[in-house]
């Protein structure tokens, strides 16, 4: 059995994580205090993280979405958003994860007046920050910033433009992100075909609430660097009869074109075991195709998507998924690694975290 506690002490490496949905509920309410919102539903710390869990436990999406409204609404000054972001820094090395891509909206942060390069500057001076102090106590971390546009509004180049503008201070990278039904990542390809012009990456939320097309779009119109998500992949998979999720090998399991493509160009898929349940994209963790992906050898990568919402921490996401499909440290160094070489920060970088910090973290616990 490998425990919570040891899975802390794993160097982990985080792909797909929101700032606006990683809040401490702590720091919710004095930021709601501070900033005079008042329409918090819960007035404690307990109840107000009881709360996200249970309103994000929806089984749809764009439930699941309302309860950022919260979140959002309270990190619109300069100095709640470098909170919330050395905040998050903490919290992800005090789980022991030695780099990560945290991503969030700054078109929803502009309620007070600031500008968009302001709340990417602030973001980015609370990383750093995190950085800094987590340096001091021991627990190295790298994090670096992608920007998201919301896949409903109408601001993709210009957020992408925000991205290239910001590529060389702590901002690597571009993403969509919202309602996936009706917003189809082709709306937004002049963006996408911005950031391939200017050889930089992004990723794109798909194939979570909706299914196929949402993965094609992304991977064969947009040219995607990585799949948010991506777990309706298996849509395009028929496995042989009597298979199920916790099996141990899929032998004549037949890939359609799409799930062929995305395995064969080594697309990594941004997988959120809780999350998917909570959105309702896979029934419960049980059913979720994490094993069977990972068993075809997608590139799979293991992913908390928003820690406040699901009550979650990637320790939390590696127990779990030890639990349910008996992985050991093999198997998360591989998932680890998968993480690491798909990141979007530069190549040397990568090897030099993978050769000095993920292999000799994982060595130990290998005894
Ligand atoms: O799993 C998800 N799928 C789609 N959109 C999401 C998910 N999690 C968060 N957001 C959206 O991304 C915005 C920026 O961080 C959040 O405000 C939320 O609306
Ligand atoms: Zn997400």
């Amino acid at each position: 059995m490998i425990s919570i506690e040891q899975c802390r002490l794993a160097p982990k490496v985080l792909l797909h994580d929101h700032l606006d949905g990683g809040l401490r509920p702590a720091t919710v309410l004095d930021l709601a205090r501070e900033t005079g919102y008042d329409r918090l539903p819960a007035e404690t710390a307990d109840d107000l993280a009881q709360w996200f869990a249970t309103a994000a436990d929806s089984g749809s999406l764009e439930t699941y979405l309302e309860t950022f409204a919260h979140t959002v609404a309270v990190m619109q000054t300069e100095a709640a958003l470098e909170r919330v972001a050395r905040e998050c820094v903490e919290d992800l090395s005090n789980d022991g994860v030695v780099y990560a891509e945290v991503r969030f909206a700054p078109e929803l942060h502009l309620e007070k007046g600031l500008t968009l390069e302001a709340v990417v500057e602030s973001v980015l001076r609370g990383f750093a920050a995190g950085e800094a102090q987590a340096r001091e106590q021991g627990r190295p971390i790298v994090v670096r910033c992608l920007v998201t546009a919301m896949r409903h509004a109408a601001r993709s180049r210009e957020i992408a433009e925000l991205a290239v503008a910001f590529r060389d201070r702590g901002v690597v990278g571009f993403d969509i992100a919202g309602a996936e039904a009706g917003n189809p990542p082709s709306r937004h390809l002049d963006a996408f075909e911005y950031m391939r012009g200017q050889c930089a990456h992004f990723t794109i939320h798909a194939g979570e609430a909706f299914g196929l097309p949402s993965i094609h779009e992304a991977v064969a119109f947009c040219g995607t660097d990585r799949l948010g998500h991506g777990v309706r992949v298996i849509d395009d998979i028929e496995l042989p009869p009597g298979a199920t999720p916790a099996d141990a090998s899929f032998p004549g399991a037949e890939l359609g074109e799409i799930a062929n493509y995305v395995r064969d160009k080594r697309i990594p898929l941004e997988l959120c075991p809780s999350s998917n349940v909570q959105t309702g994209a896979v029934a419960s963790l049980a059913d979720h195709p994490f094993n069977i992906l990972a068993k075809l050898r997608f590139r799979v990568t293991v992913n908390t998507d928003n820690r406040l919402m699901s009550n979650t921490t990637m320790s939390r996401e590696f127990t779990v998924l030890h639990q349910q499909f008996g992985y050991g440290w093999a198997d998360f160094e591989r998932f680890t690694v998968n993480a690491m070489k798909s990141a979007f920060i530069p190549f040397p970088e990568r090897l030099r975290l993978i050769d000095d910090v993920i292999k000799p973290g994982f060595a130990v616990l290998m005894g």
